[in-house]
């Protein structure tokens, strides 16, 4: 170990006392899981190195390698097949399909499939979710009360000649209206090999540490995904990295963090496997007035159109327990981190 690692771990000891500052939280529920003023987005739960966490902390991301077994990233591969061939229904899945190529004739259906989303009711896909050694992550960023927010098995083709196998870049907090933003982590596995070719993810580092931006689709000639929104304004000069991966390499990053893909240039699909996490301390917000009025608003309209849901709606809500962390899934769509969520999470708290 470096001498400069050996330093900050000693800082860190010291911060990590009993009776330093700590940070405050939204319920007693984590009086045991305090960090240091100095370290607003990490917990130490013996997991992350000083190094780890000082990184984590900076940047907004960690990229930890082969975390997920072949095994386990093959047998979500095969139920991708499955899904998309209609062998297994799934309750409240949404099936998206690259814009360019939905409008396409030739393209034979499952090939079109660029992303499902909302699968925590598919038992196969959903084990992604309460993977143990993701888990022990997720608790880094999120305490102890782990609940899965948002699924999603991005399949992103190859390029239509339009460019809409991009992803604009974002900031994933445009689309949840809960926080605190510092509680809720997106865990993110490349279920292949992934590069600059195949559109991996790139990140703006540091960029969690400044505010929600505001978010609309880009003015793309070859057309944007639905809901696909951009940040409006970043600063095109801040660094970027692109996240080059392996099969099973797994990217934990915070939903402030401005991110995106690139196009895909290669005849193959590029698939990954993702969830995003929060803290069951975490509380929904009123997104009237502010920036995400404008998401809202979409999904509503979608939702109209697609389910004619009203706010009597109602969802069930699935518990799980994994280890000593204890794990929520939300039966939901997409739609209710609009809608019906403050009665999921009141449901959750009956319970106790
Ligand atoms: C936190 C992390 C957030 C991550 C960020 C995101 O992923 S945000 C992205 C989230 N996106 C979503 O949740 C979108 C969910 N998608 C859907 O609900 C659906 O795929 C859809 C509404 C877009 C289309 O569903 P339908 O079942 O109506 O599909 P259908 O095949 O009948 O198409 C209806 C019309 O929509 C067009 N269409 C189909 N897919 C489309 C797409 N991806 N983007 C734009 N338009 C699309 C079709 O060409 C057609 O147009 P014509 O009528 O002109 O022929
Ligand atoms: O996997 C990708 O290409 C981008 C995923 C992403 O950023 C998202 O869906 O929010």
């Amino acid at each position: 170990m470096s001498r400069a690692a050996d330093r900050l771990r000693v800082v860190l000891n010291h911060l990590d006392r009993p009776g330093a500052v700590r940070a405050s939280f939204t319920s007693g529920q984590n009086v045991s899981y305090h960090h240091p003023q100095a370290l607003r987005y990490t917990f130490d739960t013996d997991l992350l190195s000083p190094e780890q966490r000082i990184a984590y902390e900076e940047d907004g991301f960690i990229l930890i390698k082969n975390l997920v077994s072949e095994e386990d990233i093959d047998r979500f591969r095969a139920e991708f097949e499955r899904i998309c061939k209609r062998e297994v229904k799934v309750p409240g899945l949404v099936v998206m399909r690259d814009v360019a190529i939905a409008r396409s004739e030739f393209m034979p259906d499952q090939k079109a499939v660029s992303k499902l989303q909302d699968f925590q009711e598919d038992p196969e896909l959903f084990r992604y979710c309460a993977l143990p050694q993701i888990l022990k992550y997720v608790e880094c960023f999120t305490g102890p009360n782990i609940m899965a927010m948002h699924t999603m098995l991005i399949n992103k083709p190859p390029d239509a000649g339009k460019k809409t196998s991009r992803h604009p870049m974002h900031q994933d907090l445009h689309y949840f209206p809960f926080r605190p933003a510092d509680r809720i982590v997106c865990a993110w596995t490349a279920m292949e090999r992934v590069t600059r070719q195949n559109g991996c993810l790139v990140v703006l580092p540091g960029s969690h540490r400044g505010a929600l931006l505001e978010h609309d689709y880009p003015e793309w000639e070859g057309g944007v995904n639905k809901m696909y929104h951009g940040v409006r304004n970043y600063d095109p000069t801040h660094p970027r990295v692109h996240l080059e991966m392996e099969k099973g390499d797994t990217v934990f990053f915070h939903p402030i963090l401005i991110h995106g893909s690139g196009m895909n240039q290669t005849p193959g699909f590029r698939k990954a496997i993702s969830c995003h996490y929060a803290s069951a301390d975490c509380y929904y917000i009123d997104v009237q007035g502010t920036t995400q009025e404008n998401i809202a608003k979409e999904v509503h309209e979608l939702a109209e159109k697609k389910y004619g849901v009203d706010d009597s709606v109602t969802f069930a809500v699935r518990k799980t327990t994994g280890g000593h962390v204890r794990h929520l899934n939300f039966s939901c769509v997409f739609i209710v981190f609009f809608t019906v969520v403050r009665r999921i999470v009141y449901m959750y708290y009956l319970e106790q």
